[in-house]
């Protein structure tokens, strides 16, 4: 059984007060968050992928506690941050694939070949020896999808990655997560992109507001949202 489990979580960051007692079990397949800024978005990903560990609670993901196991989280859940050069670390694409992998602990040549392959499986196999950062902001979001698919998670979350790309691109990443075999959490502040979905998260300061299939709660979303513009909050 594919799920995240957050059982009774308090996150501190910096001393600022995110999440109090929060307990959530997640095991839908097309999963979306969605909420006004500071709403708790980008940290409740963090805690699902293990990147930041709550003062008390726990999270486990498919049965590895991801804060306590990070080799056992990065097999299983990865992470496709909002602006990709915060994610890239290498100067060379099959370098910066293979990476993870070596992390994970493949052999050198083991990681090289599998980068080949996950390059050849999504259409780059010319992309090997190209530098990152020649690429454009989508093809380095690609990039960076292709780092995560190679490490065969089981649960890939995404944290707004349509931020900054033109339409086309846009469309084209929308069509590669909906095309993925891995449990999807996607963060998107675009209502639009979490229709075919399973169940949506609406977070409010650290809160649940809504949580429910997308007819359900996107139409109060975009209402409420409405309702706030309309009011002057932004
Ligand atoms: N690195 C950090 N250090 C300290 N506080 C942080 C940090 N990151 C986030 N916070 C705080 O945690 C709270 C939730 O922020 P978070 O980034 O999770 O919200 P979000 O819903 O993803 O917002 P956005 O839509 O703007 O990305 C905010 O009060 C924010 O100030």
């Amino acid at each position: 059984m594919q799920a995240i489990d957050i059982g009774h979580v308090t996150l501190e960051r910096d001393g600022t007060g995110v999440f109090s007692d929060l307990t959530l079990r997640l095991t839908e397949r097309r999963i979306g968050i969605v909420g006004r800024n500071g709403a708790g978005k980008s940290s409740l990903i963090r805690l699902i992928t293990g990147l930041v560990t709550p003062q008390k609670g726990r999270v486990v993901v498919n049965g590895v506690d991801v804060a306590a196991d990070r080799a056992g989280a990065l097999g299983t859940v990865g992470l496709l941050f909002q602006n990709p050069d915060h994610q890239i670390i290498f100067p060379v694409v099959r370098d910066e694939i293979a990476f993870g992998l070596e992390q994970k602990g493949l052999k050198r040549a083991a990681a090289l070949a599998r980068a080949e392959a996950v390059l050849a499986a999504q259409g780059r196999a010319d992309w090997g020896d190209r530098l990152c950062h020649t690429l454009s902001q989508g093809q380095r979001q690609l990039l960076c999808l292709m780092s995560i698919l190679a490490m065969e998670p089981d649960w890939i979350l995404f944290d707004e990655p349509f931020n900054a790309l033109d339409l086309p691109t846009a469309l084209s990443i929308e069509a590669r997560i909906a095309g993925l075999a891995q449990n999807v959490v996607l963060v998107t502040h675009d209502p639009s992109r979490l229709t075919g979905f399973d169940r949506i998260l609406w977070l409010e300061g650290g809160r649940i507001e809504a949580d429910g299939p997308p007819a359900e709660v996107l139409p109060r979303y975009i209402a409420a949202m409405q309702a706030l513009a309309r009011a002057g909050a932004c």
